[in-house]
């Protein structure tokens, strides 16, 4: 490890590598959690046209005015064109949610204010105000055509799926994902489904770094496991990053003797810094292939996995993807007392409290991932000496 760097300055060298994946066209029930490189242009008013938003009968208000009966000349469904009330005075048509407003009418009454009186007629029962536009969702009241509803940059969720649908996006034009592959390493590793001797443990890595990923919209394309003997890892981890574009190597990036990544990475790729001044994961590591592909080694500790992917690798992923909103990092209010590290950022857990505020939740190290289960994510707080008092705010990451 050279000397350490700040994590802001970490942070800025991997952005600087961060060029956009390229655009492509995808079908809408296939581009959940895609980053939109094109404006949503609403291609026609929004509602299209004046329609009913309640089921009961469209009036005329000024007869409603008169607590006249109603006579029910026609039937409005959704999905039916337009019709016309007739000018008789009483005259009403019996109308469902979402049909096209009759012309000539001005209000819908829901059934429940009015009583039958036979078949086709009924009469007003609620003292509620009829007036005109009553139950009337207007054309292009919400948006007119023309009206960019959703921006580039912003991520597909369920209600940008929806708005793209009804201005007709079948294939919205959305980032390519890269291939990420994500490597464990350690002869300590066994599988999840494997009953462990007392030397070994489970690999969690892998699993927490995947899942953190694809909640944010980046599936991982291919997840592998180095052995701690460098002649016999190091063909597959030179093969793994010839196919894939953004390589995430947990585990064997600090001291050890059989740490050997580091060095196999400086011969293979430029390092652009091992090594960030920061609790946990001071061992990161970022490396750049000529071919293009990144590779991000991450301390094996589960807590320090966990926090350099969020703090580090999403945003990098954002920034290729061309996320708007990657940029933007808020800030909590602390609700206890902090002490930062003297010479280290420090990345801490936390929790809500009910006013929106940050308790902090520390691990015991970071290898007690079990302390991280019910925080939301992680305070970034400086290096300094000073405690830091409740009310202060410091910037946050969320788990995804
Ligand atoms: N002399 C020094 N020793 C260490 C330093 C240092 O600066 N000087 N840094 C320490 C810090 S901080 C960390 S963090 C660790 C990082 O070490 P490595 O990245 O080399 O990780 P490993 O040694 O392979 O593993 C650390 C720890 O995490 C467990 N692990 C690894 N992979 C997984 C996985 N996929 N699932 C679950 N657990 C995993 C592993 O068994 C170890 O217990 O180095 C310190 N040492
Ligand atoms: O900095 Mo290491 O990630 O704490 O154990």
């Amino acid at each position: 490890m050279k000397a350490l760097i700040s994590s802001s300055e970490a942070s800025k060298l991997i952005l600087a590598e961060a060029q956009a994946t390229p655009s492509i066209r995808c079908p809408l029930n296939r581009a959940a959690g895609r980053i939109l490189r094109e404006d949503i242009v609403a291609d026609r008013d929004l509602p299209p046209f004046d329609r009913a938003m309640m089921d009961g009968y469209a009036i005329r208000t000024q007869n409603a005015e008169a607590k006249a009966d109603f006579v029910v000349t026609g039937q409005a469904f959704a999905g039916s064109p337009q019709i016309t009330l007739s000018e008789a005075t009483s005259s009403a048509i019996e109308i469902m949610t979402g049909a096209p407003i009759p012309q000539g009418a001005d209000a819908v009454i829901p059934y429940e204010w009015t009583k039958s009186t036979s078949n086709d007629a009924f009469t007003l029962t609620s003292n509620e105000p009829v007036s005109s536009g009553l139950y009337i969702h207007r054309r292009a009241s919400d948006y007119p055509n023309g009206t960019v509803l959703v921006k580039k940059g912003t991520r597909l969720g369920p209600a940008e799926a929806g708005i793209a649908a009804s201005c007709g996006y079948a294939e919205p034009i959305v980032n390519q994902l890269p291939r990420i592959a994500i490597l464990g390493s350690g002869d300590e590793l066994v599988p999840v489904e494997t009953n462990p001797e007392p030397h070994q443990i489970r690999q969690s890595n892998a699993f927490a770094v995947e899942n953190a990923l694809a909640n944010a919209g980046y599936p991982v394309g291919k997840v592998a496991f180095l052995s701690d003997d460098e002649s016999a890892a190091r063909p597959e981890l030179e093969a793994i990053i010839g196919e894939s574009d953004i390589i995430i190597i947990s585990g064997a990036v600090s001291k050890g003797r059989k740490d050997w990544v580091p060095n196999a990475l400086n011969s293979i790729a430029e390092n652009r810094f091992h090594g960030v001044a920061q609790r946990p994961g001071k061992p990161l590591g970022f490396w750049k292939h000529k071919d293009g592909s990144v590779i991000f080694g991450l301390p094996g500790n589960p807590v320090s996995s966990l926090v350099g992917t969020h703090r580090y690798i999403l945003p990098y992923l954002n920034a290729i993807a061309g996320k708007s909103e990657s940029t933007i990092i808020q800030n909590v209010c602390l609700a206890a007392t902090v002490q930062p590290l003297p010479k280290l950022t420090f990345f801490l857990p936390f929790r809500f409290n009910n006013d929106g505020n940050a308790i902090p939740a520390p691990v015991n190290n970071s290898g007690d991932y079990a302390s991280l289960t019910g925080t939301v994510g992680f305070l970034e707080i400086p290096a300094g000496d000073k405690t830091h008092q409740p009310g202060e705010t410091f910037p946050y990451y969320l788990w995804t």
